[in-house]
């Protein structure tokens, strides 16, 4: 008999953090994870993970949103549906909803975690395979405080957990963030790459003047210093300087890439599950990336261990992405709703090798840090 989708079910988790998290358009005390728990006739159950940062501060889709749009919308496009071919399911989801790209990651998420359980299979193998097993992972610097950041970075480099830092500014006048860009640099020194992210804070002609200085301090990565939907600017500030550009919000998908890379962008693209709508989206914007000598970079959305457990099992089917990954979200989080974390060690994090995602909940931590 056909293996066929019982039922989803979906769970706001809410899991503060280690420090506030400064970014330019918020600040984070907590995360919080929508849970997709979704069980098959064979009695297999496949997670999945859909977040963002901040409710409604980062993008369209908010946790609630996420939840109940799945609950009225995506979910009954499932229920009922034969569980194992999965292209036909992201179609079907596709053809009847739009946009609620972080939903539908946290679905296809679901049904390659029950398919690899299935088969006996890690999701990267569902995907062709693994080419790496240990991915290297920086960390964000946001704590608001320069000495404090300092502190941070040694402290991770100590630890041997990070060598790679990402500077989150945009929220203080120009000046201030690059002084404090130069000064975390300057402590550093050759021990660590220094990066930025502005989520988009800067208009064009402040950023012809930010990015020079913070190119004269050092810094090796410039992400999404403009507005998302202004790409012709991004165009024309990967041109003008040495320093490479990152685009984040600015490329949601493949066909953003493809756009990107038609009209002249050179740099590199951050990749994630949230923005593509899951794991097979965010390899179609990865292979035309690399048709284009576009370079790579594994992001997040600060998801915990299910999210960035996905993320890794996509990532390791690429080859080395030119800017590693930033998969440190559930190490942003005071606890964990698993049983056994991901393995952070030697500057990364292990693939996990057990069939689907590899990750089991923790039902009492679930059932403690779920709303409601
Ligand atoms: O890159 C972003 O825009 C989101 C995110 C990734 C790391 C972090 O601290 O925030
Ligand atoms: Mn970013």
């Amino acid at each position: 008999m056909t293996t066929v989708i019982e039922t989803i079910d979906t769970l706001l988790v809410d899991l503060p953090t280690i420090r506030p998290h400064k970014l330019s358009m918020t600040t984070m005390a907590r995360q919080t994870l929508v849970i997709v728990r979704m069980r098959h006739s064979d009695g297999i159950e496949g997670l999945g993970e859909g977040t963002t940062i901040g409710g409604l501060a980062y993008g369209p889709e908010s946790p609630e949103s996420i939840k109940r749009n799945i609950d009225t919308y995506l979910a009954p496009l499932l229920i009922g549906q034969p569980s194992g071919n999965i292209n036909t399911l992201r179609a079907r989801m596709a053809r009847h909803t739009r946009g609620n790209m972080i939903a539908k990651s946290a679905l296809e998420t679901a049904l390659l975690d029950a398919q690899g359980k299935r088969l006996g299979l890690p999701v990267s193998d569902l995907l062709g395979g693994a080419r790496h097993t240990h991915l290297p992972v920086l960390w964000t610097l946001a704590s608001g405080d320069t000495h404090k950041d300092i502190d941070e970075a040694f402290q991770r480099l100590d630890d041997r957990r990070h060598c790679d830092f990402k500077l989150k500014i945009g929220a203080n006048a120009v000046d201030d963030d690059v002084r404090h860009v130069a000064a975390i640099k300057a402590a550093l020194g050759d021990r660590a790459s220094v990066r930025v992210d502005l989520n988009q804070a800067w208009d064009e002609r402040t950023a012809v003047r930010g990015i020079q200085a913070l190119q004269d301090a050092g810094i090796e990565l410039v992400e999404q210093a403009i507005p998302a939907r202004e790409h012709a600017g991004l165009i024309r500030l990967s041109r003008r300087f040495n320093v490479p550009m990152l685009a984040d919000e600015s490329v949601q998908d493949a066909r953003d890439g493809l756009d990107l890379a038609c009209a002249g962008f050179s740099g590199a693209f951050a990749l994630k599950l949230a923005k593509s709508g899951g794991l097979y989206g965010v390899l179609e914007l990865a292979h035309v990336a690399q048709a284009a000598g576009i370079g790579l970079y594994g992001g997040t959305l600060l998801e915990g261990t299910i999210g960035t457990a996905a993320s890794l099992h996509a990532w390791a089917t690429l080859p080395e992405m030119a800017w590693g990954t930033e998969m440190f979200g559930p190490l942003l989080l005071e606890d964990d709703i698993v049983t056994a974390p991901l393995e952070y060690h030697e500057f990364g994090v292990d693939l996990p090798r057990l069939p689907g995602l590899g990750i089991t909940l923790d039902e009492d931590k679930l059932a403690h840090y779920s709303r409601g």
